[in-house]
This record gives C-alpha cells, sequence and structure tokens, in this order.
C-alpha cells in the first residue's frame, strides 16, 4: 500500500527545543508558511532534542527535529537539512558576539580579543565532539586551546593582561555555545580576567547584556534566528563582531527518510 503520511508517522510532531529559541521562532513560522495545520512544535531542550534522534535513529524511526549547524550531531548521525522553499528558516547565517554598553571604555582588554574572536565550524566542533563523548566541557574546551595556539593568539596578541578584572558570560545550553563560552572563558583567564559564566534561557541572556547584569553572550544568530531580540534590545546591544559565518538552522531528518522538503509534510 501507499507509504504511510510522515505526518501520521510522528504524530504531526517536530520534535523542537528550548521555547525561547529562534529556531522555535522560525518554525511557527514555516507551520504558517507552509500550511501545516495539523502539525506542532513540541519544546523540550536541545539536550532532549538530541536524545530524542538518538532514540530514532538507533531504530531507523522516522523523526524530524528543530536542527542547526555547527552541531556535532551531523558527525554521529547521517542527517539531512529538509529544503526550505518558503524561506522560512533564512539562508545562511552568522553568529555574532553581544557585548552591554559601556563594556568597550570599562574592559578594553577584553573587547579587543572579543572583537577579535573568529573561528570555524570545524574549530567548534572539535570541541562539541569532545564534551558529547563524554570530555568536561572546560578540558575539551582547553584541548582545542593547546591545539591551536597561533589561533588563539591572533586574537590576543598585542592585548595586555589585567590583573583580576571580573567578565560575565551569559550561555544558553546549546551544544555550540557550551562550547564557544567554555573556549572564551579560558583564553580571558589566561589573560587575567575572573570569569563568571551563568546558564539560563534565550530570553534572560539577551536582557542579562541589555540591562548590563552581563558584560557579554557568544551566540548572537543573526541576521533571522535573533531578529526578535536584537529588534527589542537593539539600542542596548553592542554588536561587537561575528565569530563565525555561513552556520544553519532548519528541519533536520536522518537520510534514510524519503521527504526531502518542508513541503513534503503537507499531505
Ligand atoms: C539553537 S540555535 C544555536 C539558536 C536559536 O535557535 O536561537
Amino acid at each position: 500500500g501507499a507509504t504511510e503520511s510522515i505526518g501520521k508517522a510522528v504524530d504531526y510532531k517536530i520534535t523542537g527545543i528550548d521555547p525561547g529559541a529562534g529556531i522555535m521562532e522560525a518554525t511557527d513560522r514555516a507551520l504558517e508558511d507552509y500550511n501545516l495545520e495539523k502539525w506542532d512544535v513540541v519544546t523540550g531542550s536541545g539536550a532532549a532534542m538530541t536524545a530524542a534522534l538518538k532514540k530514532a535513529y538507533d531504530k531507523e524511526e522516522p523523526i524530524i527535529v528543530t536542527g542547526w549547524s555547527p552541531h556535532w550531531k551531523f558527525a554521529k548521525y547521517d542527517l539531512k537539512y529538509l529544503e526550505d522553499p518558503e524561506g522560512s528558516y533564512g539562508g545562511a547565517e552568522e553568529i555574532h558576539t553581544i557585548g552591554r554598553l559601556g563594556l568597550e571604555e570599562d574592559l578594553p582588554e577584553a573587547y579587543q580579543v572579543l572583537k577579535n574572536f573568529h573561528w570555524t565550524e570545524e574549530d567548534m566542533a572539535e570541541i562539541m565532539v569532545e564534551i558529547i563523548d563524554g570530555e568536561d566541557p572546560k578540558v575539551a574546551a582547553q584541548n582545542w586551546i593547546d591545539a591551536n595556539e597561533d589561533k588563539v593568539a591572533e586574537w590576543t596578541d598585542g592585548v595586555e593582561k589585567v590583573d583580576g578584572d571580573t567578565i560575565k558570560f551569559v550561555y544558553v545550553a546549546w551544544d555550540s555555545t557550551v562550547a564557544s563560552t567554555n573556549m572564551m572563558a579560558l583564553v580571558l583567564e589566561d589573560l587575567g580576567y575572573k570569569v563568571e559564566m551563568s546558564q539560563v534561557e534565550a530570553g534572560p541572556m539577551y536582557t542579562a547584556v541589555a540591562d548590563g547584569s552581563a558584560d557579554v553572550l557568544l551566540a548572537g544568530w543573526l541576521p533571522i534566528t535573533h531578529a526578535t531580540y536584537m529588534e527589542k534590545f537593539e539600542d542596548k546591544l553592542d554588536d561587537i563582531g561575528v565569530s563565525m559565518e555561513d552556520v544553519k538552522i532548519g528541519l533536520v531528518v536522518p537520510t534514510y527518510m524519503e521527504i526531502d522538503s518542508i513541503e513534503d509534510l503537507k499531505e
């Protein structure tokens, strides 16, 4: 008989992540854009999404997740993005470093390093894969720093050491952001900073930098993913620089599934 509809196979559910993530807003937009009235996106967390993905993948069962690159899941599983002809998820995104107003005056040395911060998907993946294989995030980050002293030197060359100034990072427990925040925390500790890191949800992450209770976030996914946060806080944030280009968000499925486009979800 006809293959069971994909909707029935996954009970018309997309496995999402934390509700404040921009990819969740983009998925709501996609359900509208593609007239997928029967579907909804289930909120959870990055960790819950990857656990559900592993469970389905190991049994070759159908699953659709909100996915992004860079992410270790592409190293562990054969996955593909569903084509997005309506552009609900945007195109190539960038990861921006977003600071509080006044950071450049208050912590000029850290500001210089954060402005210079730039690395690739491969760099970040090295840390993410070690973490998902069980390594402590700080140890995985230090291993990367030890193996990439030349790249780190590009960020810190010519920057004076400091004597114990405190700098506060806020971050969401997205695997990509855990990697970048742990790495940059160690780089600034080497420069003499006392580094504080607070794990929060996406909304509070932007609110903390905008109201100055935190100094910096490394997970500014733009121009589409975090557009709502930037519009809400624009004149209260300093877009310090781009740390990575050509990142991406979308709907991701195992390659054993026949569907290729978000349009295929519409029976
Ligand atoms: C989960 S992606 C790193 C960012 C986002 O969707 O907000």
